[in-house]
């Protein structure tokens, strides 16, 4: 046998990667893929293979130093999906970045370290039907824990004491670390002061559950090195030289399951997954899995690959000429996205940001990354997570929830219900966050400016869109159209937002830090223009969830408690596609939880074969 990394472009170690057959197949090796591969794995009797269409990029240092996230948008290991023009967002295509690599978009992403609200959990729980009690957060807990080895945090160069609750966090040998940065811009702690001063709760720890008011975040980040922590750096590099029993291919793109001739009682049975080798010719390839598939690609691209291989709308799929091996009217419907726009305010020259970082200060924020320091230590660090009663007049907060009960034909009665019950539970509906550089609508700021960027991004959206295929071809992209603005809700609670965020930034202690508002600037002042603005600038906080539902297939459900695909017997997704309503959360931590709970569960399914 052989095992361990092998790209397509091996031409020694293909062939008998091609031969060998495997117990599972995990097609995309991303956020929850590596971490379900490397748990499957430890069973040293089932053999493992991922398919990886991107390649391994644990030397890339866009990659790895924290504050380089977002230098590799556009470059060859984002996928660079675009949305479809969103008629309620005068037509915009909205640029949506994935990570096309060894650890997806786990190494795309801005590290936020963070967990989903205890009443998001029990909404899933809900809406995912019979025999989904062990999603709730109780049970889930154990699944946080054990994908994850915390650092708690220490005091850093401002002085802030930072606080956690210990009791939540795991210790995992095998895990993402999850550290704090040492450094602290001092316009950060501006933003969480003026918070404060505009009485926003502090919240003790983003990470147990109860998560409402203004933090220090963790990140994904190893606690020595400040390296980015990848589901690749987690799950696979500290554990692949032992492990003859698992492949993780790369520069391998799937494009569609194969199908066994005998049926499994009325569930049509996977024998195996067709891909092309990007690293060699585009060849189409072919390997068998003796027991299951587990879809991974991502809540974009699963819903394409169960399409493209026949599982979703009769009526999408025929057309195509794709035949209905299931007819799932489910699949690519239920798209929930957490859309945002930001606030951009130019910072007074004594103030450090990550623009036009060059020359001394970039030599020095180098020479200090060096021994695990400074400026690019720090990503994402302040978030505050709010209801309506933080931010919203009582008055405006009686229109959210008159608002919150408009129908909405592309929103199932259920799931409204359902949301209006979370928010009332307590689950925060906007998350606000700090970017130290410039976030705005141009490519960059001007030359010689420094700035700080306030985000506002809807938690729950009212708002339903989908992703479906509009070609049998697998290497053409499949429509985004996440419909935002759809509901009126998502309109007013982004549009209070921002001007929020004015607020915080003109009527606080982080005014001592701004020179003046860059974006939207002061000719937006009017509802109607708050509005224009959000619809010339809506964009995505890139959490894209929904499009391979656990809800009941009556429901439109793509699959059951336990992640199986409806009417197959032995495909299940793993990945934040199967969420059947939004978190209030970064979900990176969530995405790993559910590879280590798919893992259990499929290694509990096989325990005698
Ligand atoms: C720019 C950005 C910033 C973000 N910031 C944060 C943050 O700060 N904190 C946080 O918690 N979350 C953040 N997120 C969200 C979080 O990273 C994602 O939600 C999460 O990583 C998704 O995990 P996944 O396993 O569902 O998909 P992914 O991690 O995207 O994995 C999908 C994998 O499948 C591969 N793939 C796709 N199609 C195929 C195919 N046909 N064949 C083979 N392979 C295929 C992809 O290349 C990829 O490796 C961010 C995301 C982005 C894009």
């Amino acid at each position: 046998r052989v095992w361990g990394y092998i790209d397509t472009s091996n031409h020694l170690l293909l062939p008998t990667v091609l031969k060998q057959s495997y117990d599972f197949i995990v097609v995309g090796g991303g956020n929850t893929g590596l971490a379900v591969a490397s748990r499957l794995s430890e069973d040293k009797h089932k053999t493992v293979l991922v398919i990886e269409a991107g390649t391994s990029q644990v030397t890339n240092a866009g990659v790895s130093i924290p504050a380089e996230a977002g230098s590799t948008f556009l470059s060859d290991i984002d996928w660079a999906f675009y949305t479809a023009p969103q008629k309620k967002a005068n037509n915009r295509s909205v640029y949506w970045p994935r990570g096309k690599m060894l650890g997806g978009s786990s190494g795309l992403n801005f590290l936020a370290w963070t967990r989903p609200n205890e009443a998001d959990m029990t909404s899933i729980v809900n809406m995912a039907g019979t025999g989904a009690s062990s999603w709730s957060w109780k049970h889930m807990l154990s699944y946080f824990k054990k994908s994850e080895s915390y650092t708690s945090p220490t005091a850093n160069n401002q002085g802030v004491k930072r606080v956690d609750v210990p009791s939540v966090h795991g210790h995992a040998k095998v895990g993402v670390s999850a550290s704090y940065p040492p450094y602290l811009s001092s316009q950060f702690v501006g933003f969480f002061k003026g918070l404060r001063e505009l009485r926003v709760e502090v919240d003790q720890d983003l990470s147990d559950g109860q998560g409402e008011g203004v933090s220090y975040s963790a990140s994904s980040m190893d606690p020595i090195t400040r390296s980015r922590e990848t589901s690749d750096t987690a799950y696979i590099v500290p554990i692949v030289a032992g492990r003859t029993n698992l492949v993780v291919l790369t520069s391998a793109q799937a494009t569609k399951l194969t199908w066994a001739s005998k049926k499994s009682g009325s569930n049509v049975v996977a024998s195996g997954v067709n891909f092309v080798a990007t690293a060699k010719n585009h060849t189409t390839l072919h390997v068998t899995a003796k027991a299951e598939v587990i879809l991974s690609a991502g809540s974009i691209q699963t819903p394409q690959l169960l399409e493209l291989s026949g599982v979703g709308d009769p009526s999408i799929l025929n057309p195509l000429g794709i035949s209905t091996v299931v007819n799932l009217p489910g699949v690519g419907a239920n798209l929930q996205d957490h859309p945002g726009v930001v606030v951009v305010e130019k910072l007074k020259p004594a103030y450090q940001s990550l623009d036009n970082l060059s020359g001394v200060p970039l030599a020095t924020a180098v020479g200090e990354y060096a021994l695990g320091q400074g400026l690019l230590t720090q990503e994402l660090s302040v978030l505050a997570y709010l209801t309506g009663s933080s931010f919203l007049t009582k008055a405006e907060q009686a229109e959210a929830l008159a608002l919150s009960k408009t129908p909405n034909a592309a929103l199932p009665k259920k799931q409204q219900a359902q949301m209006i019950a979370n928010l009332a539970a307590g689950s925060p509906v906007v998350e606000f966050l700090s970017i130290n550089v410039y976030f705005g609508e141009s490519a960059s700021g001007a030359t010689n400016e420094s700035y700080i960027s306030l985000a506002s991004c809807i938690q729950h959206s009212f708002s339903r869109g989908s992703i479906h295929i509009s070609t049998a071809d697998p290497l053409t992209a499949p429509t985004i159209d996440p419909s935002y603005l759809q509901h009126p809700f998502d309109m007013f609670i982004l549009s209070k937002a921002a001007q929020f965020m004015r607020k915080v930034a003109q009527k606080t202690s982080l005014s001592k830090f701004i020179s003046g508002e860059a974006e939207p600037g002061t000719g937006v002042q009017s509802e109607c223009e708050w509005e224009e603005y959000v619809r010339e600038s809506i964009r995505t906080e890139y959490h894209p969830i929904g499009t391979a539902s656990m809800m009941p297939r009556a429901e439109k459900g793509v699959v059951d408690p336990r992640l199986t695909v409806y009417g197959t017997s032995n495909v299940r997704v793993a990945d934040l596609s199967i969420l059947p309503l939004h978190v209030s959360t970064h979900p990176q931590s969530l995405a790993y939880a559910i590879g280590e709970k798919a893992a259990a569960m499929i290694l509990a399914d096989h325990q005698d074969c």
